[in-house]
């Protein structure tokens, strides 16, 4: 078992060369139970940076990066002995509180939904970044080897802007997204340290950590390092609503791909950090999945089924055809392909005929009593829209899916339709040269 711990300690980080160290320690008094180095390996180094801009986006990553540590002791607070500014104080609580969420509801710990942030107040050294006047030029776009990031890459391209790839670990479909655009991909190696994975096989609480929250900090890093001015993720609409509400709060898997995560992280950076930013923050992974499906050239590449970037997993390319996500993007891919296409993205299978995930299909499509499911997939009134779509598809309309008396009962209005086709105005951090972007997607 894992000893009581009265907090875990988060130390400065470490920048020698490209390395970056993530120094926590699990601590009572005086007495260090525990210490952990998290590694990651920069693609250049970062002497050129500003001190003023680099140090500050390392700790805000050492803050974010605390939690996949801090959760093996949850709820013990996280303590920044150095001392934080009020702004990375507000980024660390919000972060915890709301990024842990899941695993707070699964691992029943209502404590953690109000985790302590403690270490003594510094003085705050600069006002945050707002985007550049001339806007973005140089753009350094996040991929995750699904079909949203190939979706921003494409819309970028034709817009014409320069555009450089960048990815967290090596996966099998990241880099044939990256061949197939033939776009250079630059891959920043994240080390979790491996004590963290003997505490939890041998019992430390585990569960969903705000992953994007660290991505999105490695990613600003990694533009400072090649020069680029903005960073661009590819976080839909969908994202930002939650589960399910538990002890008075909303808990979201998805919470660091939110719009409220992308604003703190804005608010967060120093002036003068490239612009961070979602391209598809205004649409829906509906309208999305529309757009994608006239990408065919990378229709054999991509995968968003999450069982293809486990650690034990990462040379996977194909898909589960058995979780939420599978389930999810062959429901919202199908109205815009013909049935054979649809087929070979899946290996032949058909997941609509697989009688053993109706209950996952009626989750998704937000059947009552049943729970949203803790993955990145849309929200129900998509699904139902995508549904409706399905009866009128001359290759889907007879499929005996849509006839199950359960599945039959669902329906969408034409408002909701149009809704979940329109672009979101005001929702969303787009600078003016590419809010135009997005609206053609
Ligand atoms: C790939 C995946 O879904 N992993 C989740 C899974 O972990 P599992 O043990 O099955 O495999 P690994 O990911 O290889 O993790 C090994 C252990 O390491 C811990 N860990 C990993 C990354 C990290 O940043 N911190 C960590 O402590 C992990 O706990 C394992 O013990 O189940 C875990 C427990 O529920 C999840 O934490 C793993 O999720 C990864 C962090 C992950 O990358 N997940 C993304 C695919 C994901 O869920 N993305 C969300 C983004 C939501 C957000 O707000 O960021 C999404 O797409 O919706
Ligand atoms: N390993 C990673 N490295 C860098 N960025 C990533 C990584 N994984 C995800 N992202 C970023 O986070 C976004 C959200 O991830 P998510 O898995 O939801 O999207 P996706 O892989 O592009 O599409 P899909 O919804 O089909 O899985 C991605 O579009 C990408 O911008």
């Amino acid at each position: 078992m894992v000893d009581e711990v009265e907090a875990l300690l988060c130390e400065p980080p470490v920048l020698d060369g490209t390395t970056v160290s993530l120094r926590y320690a699990a601590v009572t008094g005086a007495t260090v139970h525990h210490t952990f180095t998290e590694v990651l390996e920069l693609p250049g180094p970062l002497d050129h940076v500003d001190a003023a801009v680099r140090e500050p986006v390392l700790r805000l990553l050492s803050l974010a990066a605390s939690l996949s540590y801090a959760k093996a002791f949850a709820p013990a607070p996280i303590r920044v002995p150095a001392g934080l500014t009020a702004r990375e104080r507000r980024f660390l609580t919000e972060v915890a509180r709301h990024g842990l969420g899941e695993f707070a509801y699964v691992n029943d710990l209502p404590a953690v939904l109000d985790l302590q942030v403690e270490g003594p107040e510094l003085p705050e050294p600069a006002t945050s970044a707002e985007p550049a006047a001339d806007g973005p030029e140089r753009l350094l776009v996040a991929v995750g080897g699904g079909k949203d990031s190939i979706v921003s890459i494409e819309a970028l391209r034709g817009a014409g802007f320069d555009l450089g790839l960048f990815s967290v670990g090596s996966y099998a479909p990241i880099e044939a997204t990256a061949e197939t655009a033939g776009i250079d991909l630059t891959t920043v190696r994240r080390r979790i340290d491996p004590h963290l994975l003997e505490l939890n096989a041998a019992g430390a609480p585990n569960g969903h950590v705000p992953v994007t929250a660290v991505n999105s900090l490695v990613a600003v890093l990694t533009a400072l390092a090649l020069g680029r001015d903005t960073v661009v993720f590819s976080n839909e609409a969908s994202s930002s609503f939650g589960n399910v509400t538990w002890h008075g709060r909303t808990v979201n898997h998805q919470w660091s791909k939110g719009l409220d995560f992308e604003r703190l992280l804005r608010a967060s950076l120093p002036a003068g950090a490239p612009t961070y930013l979602s391209l598809l923050r205004p649409l829906t992974e509906l309208r999305i999945a529309r757009r994608f499906a006239d990408h065919t050239a990378y229709h054999r590449v991509f995968t968003s089924c999450n069982r293809a970037f486990k650690l034990a997993e990462g040379d996977r390319t194909s898909w589960c055809g058995d979780c939420p996500k599978c389930r999810f993007v062959f429901l919202c891919l199908a109205p815009f392909l013909s049935r054979a296409a649809l087929l070979e993205v899946f290996g032949g299978r058909d997941v609509l005929a697989d009688t053993g995930q109706l209950t996952g299909f009626l989750e998704l499509l937000g059947v009552d009593g049943l729970l949203k499911p803790f993955e990145c997939v849309g929200e129900p009134d998509e699904c139902r829209v995508a549904l409706e779509l399905l009866r009128e598809h001359p290759d889907w309309r007879d499929h005996p899916f849509l006839a199950h008396p359960e599945v039959a009962a669902v329906t969408a209005t034409p408002a909701e339709r149009e809704a979940v086709f329109a672009f979101r105005e005001g929702e969303h951090l787009l600078p003016p040269a590419l809010e135009p972007v997005a609206r053609a997607v």
